[in-house]
């Protein structure tokens, strides 16, 4: 067998440790997907759309570290571009790999299918450009290695997305074979003066505090520093909150856990530890006017230690030149005991059983999810109430949250959920998502239907935008409404000629011992997803969500300055 471009990439993303890549079909990326089929170094995973494709490829890349997606040219690659926006909002390395035109027409004043009607190509890679850290054109087999291994490897050092496009006439050229992948994992080494500079001065900072605390940022998991992170928190014996989209970063049964910092809408205690604090290390926080409540809540200044993923800035010195991970451990190294302001002990939202007799309530539907939660457990909140659902829940040692707190595409939870599945089949996967989100990308159901991926999705049916309403009502926010259970017959029609893809369960639950049955009934769906839909009064949604809503309302409403 010829040995190929599109071989070598198969045996690059197979060597980087993915074992699946996405795919929806399209005459420019045919020849390249039998590339990937014959060199079989990853499992090709069909979507339903591009949208969804990328999205998967984002949330396998949460369970693996990285992805890749294979969709066609311009119609199939705006439609990823979401993706490929939400993973570098995110910090996710993924690789959308678009087919291109023959590279015969480039120049030929050709007007080809697909793309907008001119006869120039090339605005798809600018528009790539602008949401990826490395962006490369193949056009032929001898430069493919080099700019394969150029994407891949900057995704990697980055924690951000890429893209390539290949021509459809190149990706069974004949092509060199790759060496080992150790040349793409390639770090460089920290600058050691710079780096005690930053800790001399980070202890001199810690010396002269007495209440230190540790917040936990959104990208910490990017900057792989979640076991440095609870290092340290022994070494200093202080306590720890994590932002809301860091929840599940740091183990809320550690003794230091004392709960979700997010303004006036926190876990009940950590405003007063992080905003009583004479010393906040601060890692790798991500403050946007959500994560701030309106930016009503940032945690800067002199009494913080920010620590970023490529830099430190403490008592108004700012150092640079090593890496997050690097810092953290060399600070635990030397880190004082700081445990005067733990006090007391974590208490985390009890919510009282329901009368399982009466209707079903946003508190009840919460309470049993949270109790289906174990170690082994990954629980998607998608955009809307269920990110204050998700907060309030206490979670087990291993059990993880993914959410998307700054690209908050709606619709995201669904194709991201599938791809993590399939990336992570050794876990149990848990979807909180409202029925606005879930009609964006809905279709994504019917790929777990046809993988039998034994996932279980509540869908928050409170008939409308609710987050919406929460920061600005009007008639845009009322949809229209589903039978979202009844979905799973339409796609149980199975595979053709083959036992499977049948195995949807769709269920409805209007009381809590409803649900408490559904459940029952999703935990013994081993061949396919249950979807419960969970039929909730519009106006029962959290405090939390109304007090947020509020304020990121007066943040969007601010006047105009000097008019
Ligand atoms: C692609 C995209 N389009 C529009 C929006 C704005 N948006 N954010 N949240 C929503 C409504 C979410 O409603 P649901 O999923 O029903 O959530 P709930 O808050 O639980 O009702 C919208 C329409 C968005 N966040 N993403």
């Amino acid at each position: 067998m010829t040995y190929t471009v599109g071989h070598y990439l198969s045996e690059r993303l197979s060597q980087i440790g993915l074992k699946h890549h996405f795919a929806v079909a399209g005459d420019y990326n045919l020849v390249l997907l039998d590339q990937m089929i014959e060199q079989g170094g990853t499992k090709q995973i069909y979507d339903c759309n591009e949208l969804n494709c990328s999205f998967a490829a984002e949330g396998y890349a949460r369970a693996n570290g990285a992805a890749a997606a294979i969709i066609t040219f311009s119609v199939g690659a705006i439609s990823a571009m979401n993706g490929l926006g939400g993973a570098y909002a995110e910090n996710l390395p993924i690789l959308v790999i678009s087919g291109a035109p023959n590279t015969n027409d480039h120049g030929s004043g050709h007007v080809l299918h697909h793309t907008i009607g001119t006869t120039e190509y090339s605005y798809q890679m600018e528009m790539a450009k602008h949401v990826t850290c490395a962006a490369e054109s193949i056009t032929s087999a001898e430069t493919a290695p080099a700019k394969i291994d150029h994407v891949i490897r900057t995704m990697l050092r980055e924690k951000k997305p890429a893209y390539l496009e290949i021509a459809c006439n190149i990706s069974a050229a004949p092509c060199v074979r790759p060496g080992p992948v150790s040349s793409l994992h390639a770090h460089p080494r920290p600058d050691e003066a710079s780096l005690k500079a930053a800790l001399d001065e980070s202890l001199s900072f810690l010396d002269k505090a007495t209440k230190v605390a540790i917040l936990v940022g959104t990208k910490l998991r990017a900057s792989e520093a979640l076991k440095e992170t609870v290092e340290l928190a022994d070494k200093l014996g202080c306590p720890v909150t994590v932002m809301a989209a860091a929840k599940s970063y740091f183990p809320e049964t550690h003794p230091g856990f004392r709960g979700v910092y997010w303004g006036d809408v926190s876990s009940p205690g950590a405003q007063e530890i992080i905003e009583g604090a004479d010393a906040v290390i601060s890692l790798a926080p991500v403050w946007n006017d959500y994560s701030s409540e309106g930016w009503t809540s940032v945690i800067k200044g002199e009494k913080v230690l920010e620590v970023d993923p490529d830099r430190v800035t403490v008592n108004g010195k700012t150092f640079d030149g090593f890496r997050l991970k690097e810092f953290v451990k060399a600070l635990t190294e030397k880190a004082p005991k700081k445990s005067a302001a733990l006090t007391g002990e974590y208490k985390p939202v009890i919510l009282p059983k329901a009368d399982p007799a009466k209707p079903l309530t946003n508190d009840e539907m919460t309470r049993q999810i949270n109790d289906l939660i174990d170690g082994n457990t990954t629980l998607f909140a998608e955009t809307g109430d269920s990110w204050f659902n998700a907060m309030r829940m206490h979670l087990p040692e291993g059990a993880k949250v993914e959410t998307e707190m700054q690209w908050g595409h709606i619709g995201w939870s669904v194709p991201s959920m599938f791809g993590n599945a399939t990336g992570s089949p050794e876990r149990k996967h848990v979807l909180m998502v409202g029925d606005g989100s879930f009609q964006l990308t809905a279709q994504e159901v019917a790929q777990m239907v046809r993988y039998e991926l034994p996932v279980i999705i509540f869908l928050v049916n409170n008939h409308g935008y609710v987050i919406e309403i929460a920061i600005h009502d009007g008639p845009y926010n009322y949809i229209q409404n589903w039978d979202y259970a009844a979905l799973m017959q339409c796609f149980n029609q199975g595979v053709p000629g083959k036992e499977s893809g049948k195995y949807g369960l769709g269920l409805h639950a209007t009381t809590g011992e409803e649900l408490a049955e559904a459940i029952a009934q999703a935990k013994k769906n081993t061949r396919g997803p249950t979807l419960i839909e969970c039929k909730l009064d519009r106006a029962d949604c959290t405090k939390t969500l109304v007090q947020w809503g509020k304020a990121v309302a007066a943040a969007n409403s601010r006047k105009p300055q000097n008019t």
